[in-house]
């Protein structure tokens, strides 16, 4: 904190006046300039925030609020060094100049607030260890599930928990495709542009589609969840370009809705009963988990089955906890200004009351790794659909062949004809994901399998 900041506070003196640096005002900048401008009715402490300035590529660009001309201007570098700035605010996105402003920011000593899930999932170790050397907080409310406040009650209200799973619908953009997929029969392509044109995509929304955008956010909650840092390079990620409206109709017709969910749970549990078990998970490095996010068979009767559109949801489970559920808006200008101005507010507080000792309960300080489980090692049930030529035994080898890797079904259904091919499609009870997939080259192998178009799992 500046010097004299810190003398007022030290002197009982409330000041006014924490000055903002924003980079970045597109959806989410010009959402929260907004909501910053329109205070009347919001906490008091909104009213000591002055918009001081805010960085752009393009001076010349029509914007959507007003701002006095000296606010307005390209040079970020400049809002980062400028000794004025208390708070940086980064929602320009990407990687860089992201990343290295965010680095500045913190070595100039400024608390930063950021939206940014792509370069707190790669460069989380670095960032999180300049902040804590700096004594400044990073804090990233957006980063995860836009409006919904997911990141702060992980850190304080459930950090009592021994948590052991975290599930999440965490894309707005691909629920709000299959949710419209399922809905309204929709080709993948207009929805995809509809999602665009409303500003819930990235801008390239090859991140939300091939699921990176749900990789990045579930390695920043299973870190959160699990006290531990997590590689991304250790989340398994499938995106949903290869659902298909077949599958979200046998999907339908056996009680599912298919959800790219992003994963986090604790694995290799010892098999002991359930009250004991309950008793040994732990939230420590140590403990082995799983971090995946893949389009999911998710029950109908599920909590997260009624997730539509861009709304997102994260269940988390533990103990003494149980189940909660955090739902809302996950993307959006208004969802994720409410998101960022929270933040601010926080260090608005924290600036307002600051003690020498940072509070533990707003940075993120835990520096071991998580240990990740191979993804072959997971537990899990799978749906699969198989085109086969139409002879008669087909399912009794499709049998032979699951049993001999211990791979037991839950369902066969043959379920109708693609031209000349029969159409299988197979739900297994839970099973080793390395058994399956050994199963599944074998009956490759046999003569009467044309194709294994989906292979899905289910929750
Ligand atoms: N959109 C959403 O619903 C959500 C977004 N987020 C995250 O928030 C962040 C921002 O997203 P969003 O607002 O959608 O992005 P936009 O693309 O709408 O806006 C980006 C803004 O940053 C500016 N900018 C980008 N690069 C530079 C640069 N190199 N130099 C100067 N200015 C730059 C742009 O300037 P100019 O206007 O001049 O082009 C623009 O104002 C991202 O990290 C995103 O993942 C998080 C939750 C939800
Ligand atoms: N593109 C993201 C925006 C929020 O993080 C999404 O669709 O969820
Ligand atoms: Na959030």
């Amino acid at each position: 904190m500046p010097t004299l900041q810190l003398l007022l506070v030290k002197f009982g003196i409330r000041f006014v006046g924490v000055k903002l640096g924003i980079l970045g005002l597109g959806t989410v900048g010009t959402g929260t300039v907004q909501l910053l401008q329109d205070n009347a009715g919001r906490h008091p402490l909104l009213r000591d925030v002055e918009i001081y300035r805010v960085g752009v590529r393009s001076l010349d660009k029509p914007r959507m609020v007003e701002l006095p001309g000296a606010v307005l201007t390209t040079d970020l570098a400049a809002i980062v060094n400028d000794p004025q700035v208390d708070i940086v605010v980064e929602v320009i996105g990407g990687l860089e100049p992201a990343r290295s402003l965010i680095l500045k920011a913190i070595e100039n000593g400024k608390h930063v607030v950021t939206a940014n899930k792509a370069v707190i999932s790669r460069f989380g170790d670095e960032i999180f260890t300049a902040a804590n050397k700096a004594g400044v907080y990073v804090m990233l409310e957006a980063a995860v599930g836009g409006g919904i406040p997911v990141i702060q009650p992980l850190k304080q209200s459930l950090s009592v928990n021994r948590i052991h799973t975290v599930t999440g619908i965490v894309n707005g953009t691909t629920n709000y495709i299959l949710t419209r997929m399922q809905t309204e029969g929709i080709s993948f392509d207009d929805v995809l542009a509809d999602a665009q044109k409303l500003g819930y995509a990235e801008a390239d929304p090859t991140a939300d589609v091939d699921g990176l955008d749900a990789a990045d956010k579930i390695a920043i909650l299973a870190s959160l969840a699990f006290g531990g840092r997590i590689k991304l390079q250790d989340v398994y990620c499938e995106g949903i370009r290869q659902v298909s409206k077949t599958d979200i109709a046998y999907a339908d017709k056996l009680g599912f809705v298919i959800k790219l969910l992003a994963i986090a749970k604790t694995v290799n549990l010892p098999p002991i009963s359930p009250t004991l078990r309950e008793a040994t998970y732990a939230s420590t490095p140590d403990h082995p988990i799983s971090v995946r996010v893949h389009p999911t068979l998710v029950p109908k009767a599920h909590p997260l089955a009624s997730i539509n559109g861009v709304y997102n949801a994260i269940l988390v489970e533990g103990e003494p906890i149980g189940q909660v559920m955090f739902f809302g808006p996950g993307a959006g200008a208004g969802a994720t200004a409410s998101a960022v101005s929270s933040d601010i507010l926080n260090l608005v507080a924290a600036l307002q009351t600051s003690t020498a000792t940072p509070n533990p309960l707003l940075s993120c300080r835990h520096q071991d790794y998580c240990q990740i489980t191979p993804l072959e090692e997971l537990v899990t049930r799978f749906y699969t659909r198989f085109l086969t030529k139409d002879q008669p035994g087909v399912i009794g080898k499709l049998g032979t062949c699951f049993g001999k890797y211990s791979v037991s079904l839950e369902s066969v259904v043959q379920t109708g004809f693609q031209g000349e091919l029969a159409e299988i499609v197979v739900v297994t009870h839970d099973v080793r994901e390395g058994d399956f997939r050994q199963a599944l080259a074998e009956i490759r192998t046999l003569e009467a399998i044309d194709s294994i178009p989906s292979l899905l799992r289910v929750l």
